[in-house]
């Protein structure tokens, strides 16, 4: 791949960029022009998901786009209403229509659900697409430990990755760890907090000035040194290159640590505890 970003390898030997654009309301031909241009300024990695209702406008700018559909990694994400085997195979197949394309990179399945208990029959699905050659990697979001481990323990196949709410008010240390001990790759959902306004605070500014930097790429270097994939998402061109030049300063101990000091246990933006919250 010829992106500038680094790189990370899967526990199932794919490589994908340490930094990828976050497409939540990305949609219609804006979301596509602001797609297109996220991969023009070096982004390969694109996250969708099924009920993002943009898997349409993600294909399009692929389509737009000068870069071969072999350098980018593009994901989807299955809804928790098609966990039932059938379904899943179903919603997948209908993933790679609305995005007119082979195949995805990564495919996710979104909530865990606990109380439908499906979310083993969902994976048994992902396994087998990527079996047929629709999916190259999967992986789950949002799965606590306990789910993780029913998957592996009823199918013999771990994720690869497991993205889930990562930022500075929720560091997500106690799964980090969990993660790295099993080699599963985090991925940092609103890696922002969805928005930079909670950000704005003396702690960060402060280090962003010591590298004239701004707040935003101080936090997604914070989440590159932690080991995170994280995902942004930005509508800007100009924001979406200043979210990828973050490869020139180095956080030291004391900073890395002084960020996640702003974790605390109801930092998560809107409570979704994957042990309770659902989506379908
Ligand atoms: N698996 C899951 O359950 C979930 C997955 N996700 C994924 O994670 C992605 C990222 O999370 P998301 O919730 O979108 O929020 P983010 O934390 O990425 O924040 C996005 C917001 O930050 C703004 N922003 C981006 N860059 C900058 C910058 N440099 N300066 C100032 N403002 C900036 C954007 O505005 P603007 O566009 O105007 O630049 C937007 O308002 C999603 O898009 C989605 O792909 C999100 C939630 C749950
Ligand atoms: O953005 C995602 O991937 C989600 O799962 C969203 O549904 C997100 O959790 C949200 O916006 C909830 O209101």
């Amino acid at each position: 791949m010829s992106s500038r970003i680094p790189e990370i390898t899967l526990n199932d030997g794919l490589k994908i960029p340490i930094v990828g654009l976050g497409t939540y309301s990305l949609k219609g031909s804006s979301g596509a022009a602001s797609i297109q241009s996220a991969i023009e300024k070096g982004y390969r990695l694109l996250d969708s998901a099924y009920n993002y209702e943009n898997e349409g406008t993600v294909g399009e700018a692929v389509r737009r786009c000068s870069i071969p559909r072999s350098e980018l990694r593009i994901t989807s994400k299955l809804p928790g209403r098609y966990h039932e085997y059938e379904k899943a195979v179903s919603a997948i197949q209908e993933s790679l229509y609305r995005a007119q394309l082979d195949y995805y990179d990564l495919y996710l399945i979104h909530w865990p659900n606990p109380s439908k208990d499906q979310y083993v029959e969902a994976w048994q699905a992902l396994i087998d697409a990527k079996k047929w050659g629709l999916i190259r990697s999967i992986g789950v979001c949002n799965f606590l430990p306990e789910h993780i481990e029913r998957l592996e323990k009823e199918t013999g196949v771990k994720p690869s990755i497991n993205q889930i709410e990562l930022h500075p008010f929720f560091n997500q240390a106690e799964q980090r760890k969990y993660h790295e001990e099993k080699n599963i790759a985090t991925q940092s959902w609103s890696p922002f907090t969805r928005g930079l306004k909670d950000l704005k605070i003396d702690t960060l500014q402060a280090i962003a000035d010591r590298y004239n930097k701004s707040i935003p790429q101080v936090v997604l270097r914070w989440h590159y040194q932690l080991g995170a994939i994280s995902i942004p998402k930005s509508a800007s061109p100009t924001r979406q290159l200043e979210n990828i030049s973050i490869f020139d300063f180095v956080l030291n101990e004391e900073e890395m640590a002084s960020i996640s000091a702003l974790s605390h246990p109801d930092g998560r933006i809107a409570n979704q505890d994957p042990a309770v919250y659902e989506e379908f």
